[in-house]
This record gives structure tokens, sequence and C-alpha cells, in this order.
């Protein structure tokens, strides 16, 4: 028994890391990570591409699927503009109890809705519960496989619209073959991959942006 990796991660956080500062808590997340455990967090290296495409979208609405410890909802909340706003999805229980205290550590909770439970059983009632018309931006990173059947029915729904821009982490480690097939095949997306490398580590990962066309 005794801890959990995300909890000891969220001690970490709250040692390091200044109440209300958000780049204390993800310089404290990275250091912890670099030094103590490796964690499944976007990093700091391709959380620089994240930061980058977030700020040019500049999102009033946006949408992460896979909240897993919140160091990406951090990394996007902190540069929404005036009213925007972040729902991110989380099937993990424990990693949604850790989340909304990092993002709560990181004084962002105003801005960010931290929603437990399956991408594929919330999509269909985003519109309804959060009257939400339609996604400016969307980050994947939940579970490699539901990358693609998620953004189909996204668009089923009507959740996105001319220009929206979707980022998906791990293209390439662990890997989403068929979602990067989809994206670069298909009419109705414009696709760049950004390479980078695995957080933490050398290995190869990256990116891929892909700008919804309707
Ligand atoms: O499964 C992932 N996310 C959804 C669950 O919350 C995930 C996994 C890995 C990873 C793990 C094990 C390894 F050996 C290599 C990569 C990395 C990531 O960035 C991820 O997002
Ligand atoms: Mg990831």
């Amino acid at each position: 028994t005794g801890t959990t990796r995300p909890q000891r991660l969220l001690r970490a956080v709250q040692e390091r890391a200044t109440r209300g500062d958000s780049e204390s808590v993800i310089a404290a997340i990275d250091h912890f990570c670099r030094h103590q455990e490796w964690a499944m967090n976007v990093g700091d290296e391709k959380g620089f591409i994240l930061d980058s495409v977030v700020s040019e979208v500049s999102p009033q609405t946006a949408l992460e699927l896979g909240t897993y410890c919140g160091y990406s909802t951090v990394r996007i909340a902190r540069l929404l503009p005036p009213g925007g706003h972040l729902i991110t999805l989380e099937f993990n229980p424990n990693y949604a109890a850790v989340a909304r205290q990092v993002i709560a550590w990181a004084g962002l909770e105003d801005m960010v809705q931290v929603v437990e439970g399956a991408s594929g059983d919330w999509i269909p009632h985003l519109r309804e519960h959060f009257g939400i018309e339609s996604f400016d931006f969307v980050f994947l990173d939940h579970w490699k496989e539901l990358y693609l059947p998620d953004i189909k029915l996204l668009e089923e729904c009507g959740l996105l619209r001319k220009g929206t821009v979707l980022l998906a982490d791990n293209v390439i480690c662990p890997g989403t073959p068929d979602y990067l097939e989809y994206v670069r095949k298909s009419q109705s997306y414009e696709s760049h991959y950004f390479g980078s490398h695995l957080e933490y580590t050398r290995a190869e990962d990256g990116l891929e942006k892909s700008v919804y066309l309707g």
C-alpha cells in the first residue's frame, strides 16, 4: 500500500511550488519527473510546443482528453484568454482527484472543469451539460486507441467547427497509427507534425497538429 505516484507528484507540488503560481507548479512537476520519478506528463519539451499552439489559438473553449495529474491542464489554462474555459475529461478517479488539487494549487480552478468518466460517454453530452457550442482547441492525451474514435465522435456531435485546432500527444511513442493515418489522409483536416521527444527522455515522440476544415 502506501502512496501512489500521482500522490507523490502532488506532494512534490505542495512542498516545492508556490500556491497561485502556475509556473512554479509546472517547474515542480518537471523537477519531480526528472529527479525523482518519471511520470507520463507531456513534459517541458513538448509542453513548449503545446504552449505555442495554445497561444496561437487563444481558445475561448478548450477540451482536453486525458487529465492525468493536471500538468498539461495547468499549461493550457494559464494561457487561456479572459473568459476562456477548459474542460478536461479523465477516466481514472484517482488521477482526477490529484489533478483537481494540482489545478487548485496553481490557482486555475475557475477556468477549468475536471470531468470524471469515459470520453466516449461524455462527449455526446458536453453541449447540453456545459452549454458548449463548439471547441476552438482540443488536446488529445488519453488512451491512444481512443484518439480516432473520439475525434469521429466530436465530428458527429458537431463539436468541431471550421478552424478548430486538434493537438495530439504521443503520436510516435506509444503511438497512434490509425489516428495519424486518418488526419493526414482526410480532406477534412490540415495536419502538421512537430517532432520532439518522449517526456523527460531521449526517445523520439512528437505532437500532431490538425486543423478541422469542416
Ligand atoms: O497512456 C498514456 N496516457 C493516457 C493515460 O493517462 C501515456 C503513456 C505514455 C508512455 C508510457 C510508457 C512508456 F514506456 C512510454 C510512454 C506517455 C504519455 O505521454 C501518455 O500520455
Ligand atoms: Mg501523453
